[in-house]
């Protein structure tokens, strides 16, 4: 009853293959690949692996890059299936305008953070921080609801951005520091700072909201590791987050 996740975001699509779909499961297989080369998946990373037995993904990288990876897919007897942000499902509510207009990532990873809450003792309300090519910060309270959630530019898109619009900020990767003093320290540390910044705003926001009490922070994503340092607040990072939702959804559809 081997199970494969799959999280498609806009620079790489991570995949990992369970011995079932229920949560506890053991990763038997995983990998990461940058989008360029999904066309390979089937021919390299995919070729030995022994056949799933159901599979759940989420895209946010459009239909196109959805299309290309359901062609791998096609190596196996798989109904590829992805999933929709809908108004509820296992367990958690969406408190967004248009339910279905939330990104895929977001909800599952949301699902998946409910999931670790739930795990750990009484509902609490929790801040679901994603670092990949764009930054989220997503607000659930204790109740399960998603109440709302922030979307920044990634480092990466922050650089590039100020790059392009500007003659003088062309420079090497620099440190970050407090008093940056060097036109790299002070884009680096501008950088992680905006993203901190903004996850402790939110914090802010959403301990006020639930009456004082102070929110679990779940940190996900490839460039996680790199924010955390700077991050002053009591937080955890999850790399699997986004596949724990995602056996989270599977196991609840499969009840
Ligand atoms: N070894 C690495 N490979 C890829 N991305 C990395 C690596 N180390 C750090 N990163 C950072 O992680 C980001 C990609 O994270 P990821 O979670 O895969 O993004 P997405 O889900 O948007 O595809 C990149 O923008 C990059 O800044
Ligand atoms: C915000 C995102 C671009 C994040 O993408 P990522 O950084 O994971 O590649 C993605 O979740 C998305 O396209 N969302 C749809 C819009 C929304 O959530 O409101
Ligand atoms: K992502």
């Amino acid at each position: 009853m081997s199970f494969l996740a799959i999280d498609i975001g806009n620079t790489r699509l991570k995949w990992a293959l369970y011995d079932s779909p229920r949560p506890g499961a053991v990763i038997q297989a995983q990998g990461a690949v940058f989008l360029e080369t999904i066309d390979e998946l089937a021919e390299k990373a995919w070729k030995h692996l022994p056949a799933p037995t159901s599979m759940l993904g989420c895209v946010v990288a459009g239909e196109a890059v959805r299309r290309r990876v359901e062609e791998q897919l096609e190596l196996w007897d798989l109904q590829p299936r992805w999933v929709v942000p809908a108004a509820q499902e296992a367990g958690v509510s969406n408190g967004y305008d248009h339910p279905m207009r939330l990104g895929a990532d977001r909800w599952v990873a949301l699902i998946g953070a409910r999931g670790h809450v739930l795990a750990g003792g009484p509902p609490r309300p929790a801040l679901v921080v994603m670092i990949g090519t764009a930054v989220t910060v997503d607000a659930i309270d204790r109740d399960g609801k998603f109440v709302g959630g922030l979307i920044l530019p990634g480092h990466g898109i922050m650089l590039r951005a100020l790059e392009s619009g500007t003659a003088g900020l062309r420079v090497p990767t620099g440190e970050v520091v407090r008093f940056p003093s060097n036109t790299s320290d002070a884009l680096t540390s501008g950088g992680t700072y905006a993203i901190t910044g903004a996850i402790e705003r939110m914090g802010r926001h959403l301990a006020e909201l639930s009456g004082g009490e102070v929110p679990r922070v779940i940190m996900t994503g490839g460039a996680g590791w790199k924010v955390a340092p700077y991050l002053d607040m009591p937080h955890e990072l999850i790399e699997s987050l986004i596949f724990d939702g995602l056996i989270h959804i599977q196991a609840y559809r499969g009840r």
